[in-house]
């Protein structure tokens, strides 16, 4: 192998997937990366080095496994795809620190996985380039089994990762935003241009780092309970949070209660949803719960 050029170059995947006859599934989000600028930022991201652990979430044919295991201690891998395992450990077989699990990652058992794999690591993170139809429930299971993380590198759509780190007060700040935001602190690396994959996919891509957090930003009660309201808030972004709220907690009755609800969280019932805060949102859920509002 070309060192310089590793695994991902045009020639080089090429040459692997003429030698064992792969083929892409769309279906399982294969776009693969042949750039080895963008496969640095990504490793540089995530801060690794030999005492860390990365887990990768669908290696491919090990592109960006190859950097994991230059630069941190131990390497696990995770692949749906039971055609890329042999491809895997013929790529990756130099590398004594790797290991390749076949298995759809929403399934696995993360906290034994975990366990298992990172024995030595005195910190670990998620370093991967998501297959985008599942990159949310793949992103909210790593954060909501609260894993001992230090941070999540990942490559995933444009507008996602814009939705993910958007503040209140645009249209992209949403439930999705503020589930992000109470697990970690995300700050979005680059913008990748579709051509540093192949196949290319259907749209632009960009690079996230989730610091994922030791405590979260606010203290709740009942996280349950938080996340509920926040989904209910935005149910129509049109309407104002005085609104949607009342049809999900008080349909059909008069609006004076739930006014004088936000108000005591001090949000002003003309708000919309996507003007209120974390913190704001923590007001109203303890407000709630304590009205037995569930
Ligand atoms: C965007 S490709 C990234 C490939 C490689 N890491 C790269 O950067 O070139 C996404 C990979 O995730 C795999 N994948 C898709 N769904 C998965 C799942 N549920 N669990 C584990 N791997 C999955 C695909 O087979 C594919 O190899």
């Amino acid at each position: 192998m070309n060192e310089r050029e590793g695994i991902a170059s045009p020639k080089r995947t090429k040459e692997i997937i003429d030698k064992h006859r792969f083929s892409f599934k769309k279906s399982l989000g294969q776009n693969f990366l042949i750039d080895q600028n963008i496969l640095a930022k990504i490793v540089g991201a995530a801060d690794l080095d030999a005492t860390k652990g990365a887990l990768e979430i669908g290696p491919g044919i090990g592109a960006l496994t190859e950097k994991l295991a230059l630069n941190a201690g131990e390497v696990t891998a995770v692949e749906i795809d039971r055609r890329l395992i042999p491809i895997l450990q013929d790529v990756l077989g130099p590398y004594g620190n790797v290991t390749i699990r076949q298995a759809d990652v929403l399934k696995v058992d993360l906290k034994a996985l975990f366990e298992e794999s990172f024995v030595r690591s005195e910190k670990v993170s998620v370093v991967a380039n998501l297959p985008y139809y599942v990159t949310t429930p793949i992103l909210m299971k790593l954060l909501e089994e609260k894993l001992p993380l230090e941070n999540i590198v990942v490559m995933i759509q444009k507008e996602v990762a814009e939705r993910m780190s958007a503040s209140p007060g645009g249209k992209e700040y949403g439930s999705l935003s503020i589930a992000v935001q109470y697990y970690s602190e995300p700050e979005l690396v680059c913008i990748v241009p579709r051509t540093v994959f192949i196949p290319q996919p259907n749209v632009e891509s960009a690079v996230i780092r989730l610091k994922v957090r030791e405590k979260p930003p606010v203290e709740l009660e009942d996280e349950e309970h938080f996340f509920t309201l926040v989904q209910a808030s935005f149910t129509q972004r049109r309407k104002t949070i005085a609104n949607n709220l009342r049809a999900r907690y008080f349909p059909g009755e008069g609006r004076e209660r739930m006014e004088q609800l936000l108000q005591e969280a001090e949000i002003a019932p003309t708000r919309r949803a996507e003007t209120v805060s974390i913190e704001e949102y923590a007001r109203l859920s303890g407000i709630f719960l304590r009205e037995g509002l569930r």
